[in-house]
């Protein structure tokens, strides 16, 4: 048989297969035939698959087809009230939760069954806290815990090796505010598409992507959000939904997609949602209020009121299954509207059932309606759904083992490296250029320079006043470097956690371009305030002593950047990443060595972690050599700087111990900063 590269597999992948082989298979009352239709689909697509001839190794790597089925979902989340610390009642409602005993325990959703093809088109509708982001979330393999019931993708329960081929389109659109649209695109392109795909090939894409979606009149302006000014909400959604198509995911899952769009464009977006799924994608997606043309273009609808479904089939067959209830609009309605006034209870203009409601318009009648749907749902609809997931043939074997296998990473550790590397300093670099941030540097330093203008050492005063000097440049640098750190991981966390859901790179590549561009910053900062204030006080003038101090200063900005960024990995929240910050740079300026010199023996530990301790020892040795002579002019005559109350605990000699106590410290730092957003990142969701 003939073995498409990847990359021909990555041109063709919008464009809809040959369905010639799929015929309609049968049907019943509710119409499985599409479920038929992605069986056949599947068995014949892959049926040209001769495992013997084209390894796992090789269609490992295509677009495959998933079919999805869930049995009896049910989730539930623990009441904010009852959330406790105490280990104790935790292990008690741990088990009670399990044994469904406990009532704090909020139940979100209550039985969900369904199963859905590639080439299908599945809705979900219901009221707003219905529980559709919910239902995409656990399918999406993003909420796991606490949820019963059976999930499988073709047969298979979710594997992490399904990361990169499910696409997850999220509610509020997590997208790099800085970039523009198409350097959004591009980098997604770079770094999600297939590695053997060719540079031109990628961003041939790109530029499908953009004129698919609509985007060419905001390309290059920046995507924005927050607070930073950028495209309109519907052309952000339109981005997030071209950075999850891109890679053509074998699932694709939308949450809201339409929201903000008006409706020539809700439709257009559907259009293409039709397309994704024709070329043998399966697609969920929630959704609102469509239009009737837009209802129509849903293959399946899944109808959820208060956790529990109320319709499951054909949506085109869901206006006759309620008529059959006797459920009929008694105007023309939008079936989305019409639906979404059932789901809710709603029976203003519809007509009910004789005898359901005692009298329409009673304080229990919508509680009446949504009741009976369900009822009606259990008994109807839910046998033969189930059924039907029994009845369908298996998956072959090797589509199973394929989607078990993961994927390789599409680049190179050092690939990856330069691809972010650039995203992260196009992201930052209106932060690194900051003109606050240059008028705060060259001002401060200039304003110390004046204050110590041309400083002497000749006599213990001048020699005290010299060291608060070097003790403030310390402190300086210590807490614009921590804080110009802390907020960094906290800030990002949430495009952090969607690009690690998506497998888009290792986390390595991004911790390591994070602090090295950011060291940029740290590196030059310092260095244009050192040679302004270093002249203008009157520190010692030789070559080998300003370059040796230079060295001292960006050693403690980068030892305290790397303080920062574990501070903020720690804990990854804005207000208690600053909190933290904030009390061990205090503790850290008591210790280091200015303050106090003489701090007792049980308290001394503290000095030792303390990167200022060890950055101003640096500093004062740097600078002051032991035997240089001062007092000169005083009655006692020339006294060794040794001598001086100042350095009483310094020794003056050496500074290399200091130089590799920092170098240790700052890896030690990020070593640990790097471990710790490992963990606290895996266990976040969006
Ligand atoms: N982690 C959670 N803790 C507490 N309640 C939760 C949690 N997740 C979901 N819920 C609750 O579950 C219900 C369903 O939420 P979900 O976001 O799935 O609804 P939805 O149907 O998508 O709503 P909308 O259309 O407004 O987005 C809501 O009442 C929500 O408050």
């Amino acid at each position: 048989m003939e073995i498409r590269r990847e990359d021909e597999i990555a041109d063709m992948s919008l464009s809809p297969p040959s369905m010639g082989s799929m015929h309609i298979a049968g049907g019943n009352s509710f119409g499985h035939n599409i479920e038929f239709m992605s069986q056949a689909y599947l068995r014949n697509r892959y049926s040209e698959i001769d495992i013997e001839e084209d390894t796992l190794e090789r269609i490992k790597d295509r677009p495959l087809p998933i079919y999805l089925k869930f049995e009896d979902v049910e989730f539930k989340v623990k009441s904010s009230q009852a959330s406790t610390m105490n280990p104790v009642k935790s292990v008690v409602s741990k088990v009670a939760s399990q044994l469904n005993l406990d009532k704090d325990y909020k139940q979100i959703l209550k039985g969900i069954t369904g199963s859905i093809g590639p080439g299908e088109i599945l809705a979900l509708m219901g009221p707003s806290g219905s529980g559709k982001t919910t239902l995409l979330k656990i399918v999406g393999g993003r909420l796991t815990d606490n949820v019963k019931g059976k999930i499988t993708y073709n047969d298979i329960p979710y594997n992490t090796a399904l990361k990169r081929r499910i696409g997850f389109v999220t509610q509020d659109d997590v997208l790099l505010p800085q970039l523009t649209v198409e350097e959004t695109l591009v980098f997604a392109a770079f770094l999600r598409l297939p590695g053997k795909m060719n540079r031109q090939q990628k961003y041939a894409r790109v530029e499908m992507i953009i004129k698919e979606l609509g985007l060419e009149r905001c390309r290059h302006t920046r995507v924005g959000g927050g607070f930073v000014k950028g495209i309109s909400g519907g052309e952000r959604k339109r981005t997030s939904i071209g950075y999850e198509i891109l890679v053509d995911p074998s699932l694709l899952l939308l949450d809201e997609p339409t929201s903000g769009l008006d409706s020539t464009s809700a439709n257009k977006l559907l259009q293409i949602l039709q397309k994704v799924a024709k070329a043998g994608r399966t697609v969920i997606t929630t959704i609102h209020q469509p239009s009737s043309r837009m209802f129509h273009m849903f293959d399946k609808l899944l109808l959820i009121s208060e956790g529990y479904p109320v319709y499951y089939g054909k949506a085109r067959e869901s206006m006759e299954y309620f008529s059959s209830l006797r459920f009929i609009p008694e105007i023309a309605m939008n079936p989305a509207e019409f639906l979404i006034d059932l789901a809710t209870g709603q029976m203003n203009d519809i007509s009910v059932p004789e005898g359901l409601l005692a009298s329409q318009g009673a304080p229990d009648s919508d509680r009446d309606v949504i009741k009976y749907l369900q009822l009606k749902y259990k008994t109807q609809l839910e046998p033969k759904e189930k059924e039907e997931n029994h009845r369908n043939t298996k998956t072959p074997e090797q589509l199973q083992l394929a989607i078990q296998v993961k994927k390789d990473w599409t680049l190179s550790w050092w690939e990856q490296f330069k691809i972010i590397c650039k995203r992260t300093f196009k992201e930052r670099r209106r932060d690194y250029f900051d003109k606050l941030r240059l008028v705060q540097s060259l001002g401060i330093a200039v304003l110390l320079g004046l204050l110590w203008w041309k400083s002497q050492t000749g006599t213990e005063a001048q020699l005290r006043d010299q060291v608060g000097l070097i003790f403030y440049i310390c402190i300086f640098w210590t807490s614009s470097s921590i804080f110009g750190a802390v907020y960094v991981f906290p800030f990002e966390k949430i495009y952090l956690v969607k690009e690690r859901k998506a497998d888009m790179y290792r986390l390595s590549v991004y911790y390591a371009c994070s602090t090295l561009c950011d060291m940029l910053a740290h590196v030059f900062y310092p260095t244009l305030f050192m040679v302004i204030i270093y002249f203008m006080a009157g520190f010692k003038r030789t070559v080998p002593c300003f370059f040796l101090t230079l060295f001292s200063i960006l050693l403690i900005a980068v030892t305290s950047q790397g303080a920062g960024e574990l501070f903020g990995a720690a804990v990854l929240s804005i207000k208690r990443a600053g909190m933290i910050a904030s009390l061990v740079l205090m503790l850290f300026l008591l210790t280091g060595g200015y303050y106090v010199q003489h701090i007792p023996k049980f308290m001394q530990w503290l000095k030792y972690l303390s990167f200022m301790y060890y950055g101003f020892r640096l500093l004062l040795k740097v600078q002051y050599s032991g035997d240089q002579l001062y007092e000169c002019e005083s009655k006692g005559g020339c006294r060794p700087l040794q001598s001086s109350p100042s350095f009483d605990m310094v020794n003056l000699s050496g500074g290399l111990q200091e130089v590799w106590v920092l170098l240790v410290m700052a890896f030690g730092y990020r070593l640990c900063a790097y471990l710790c957003l490992r963990k606290r990142i895996s266990k976040c969701h969006l």
